[in-house]
């Protein structure tokens, strides 16, 4: 983990446009805040590139995908692809739907995401893998640093394949994350706010790579600290004890004193 990627965020505040599923607006954009972006949500198709073109990074969410939907979201990640600013996309449920299935494809072939992430189910069904998933979530296991690798070199991009463990992949590196705690997988918008903090994240000078590496393993660590809280009984108290948590520093999450 690179903490300076971290300070420079909070110095800058990045403006974070989400194109993004309505379970998880609130939430995200909470989170962002906390962490130290700016977040925006805007999702109509007549200012997805104005918008994108005043922002520092995009993030595209299929979570509740609609047709409207899927050509804002082209046309904000063109124009951020045109201006040079990072663009994450999170292929929520993508191996639910042939809809959904498409659409991701279609966003692909017209706009190169600096970073792709998603569960081990998503990545896997971009790259043809077979793998269980139920709706939004995955299950099983497999060879999830080659599902990465594979993703990342389709694509050409740095992926990011979340779960108990984490996979961060380029065409040439792969590391493994094992910061995090399992109350995340049962709070609905953990892998979308995780977007949004990579985006947020990516905005610095530094190579994808260790952006997204920060990125997920300070986000694991925020949730251990939180889960050891006394106050925090499951996930419905582990969510606001996990948007103040977002706001500190690495030191005070390690629990180590300056
Ligand atoms: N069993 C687990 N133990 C620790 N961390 C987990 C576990 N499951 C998920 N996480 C963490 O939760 C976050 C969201 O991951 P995940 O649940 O895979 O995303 P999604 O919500 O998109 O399915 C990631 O930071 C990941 O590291
Ligand atoms: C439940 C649900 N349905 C459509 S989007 C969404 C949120 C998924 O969020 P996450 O995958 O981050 O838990």
């Amino acid at each position: 983990m690179n903490t300076q990627i971290i300070d420079t965020v909070r110095k800058n505040k990045p403006l974070i446009h989400h194109l993004t599923n309505q379970v998880v607006m609130n939430f995200t954009a909470n989170g962002l805040l906390s962490f130290g972006g700016a977040p925006i949500m805007a999702k109509a198709e007549e200012e997805a590139a104005a918008m994108a073109t005043i922002a520092d990074g995009v993030l595209l969410n299929i979570g509740t995908l609609s047709a409207n939907d899927l050509q804002a979201m082209i046309a904000a990640g063109k124009a951020a692809n045109q201006k040079g600013i990072p663009v994450v996309l999170d292929p929520v449920g993508v191996a639910a739907t042939p809809y959904r299935s498409n659409a991701v494809k279609q966003l692909l072939e017209e706009v190169q995401p600096t970073v792709i992430k998603g569960n081990a189910g998503e990545l896997a069904h971009l790259v043809n893998v077979p793998w269980q998933t139920k709706g939004v979530d995955s299950f099983g296991d497999g060879n999830i640093e080659e599902i990465a690798r594979k993703v990342a070199k389709t694509y050409q991009t740095t992926a990011v394949l979340t779960g108990k463990r984490d996979v961060i992949s380029t065409t040439e590196s792969t590391t493994i994350n094992g910061t995090g705690h399992p109350l995340l997988a049962k709070v609905t918008g953990a892998g979308c706010l995780l977007g949004s903090i990579i985006a947020a994240c990516l905005t610095t000078d530094d190579s994808p790579y260790e952006q997204a590496e920060t990125a997920v393993a300070f986000y694991g660590l925020a949730a251990e600290y939180t889960a050891s809280q006394e106050q925090v009984k499951a996930s419905g108290t582990f969510i606001p004890h996990f948007i103040d948590a977002l706001s500190m520093d690495v030191t005070a999450l390690k629990g180590e004193s300056l």
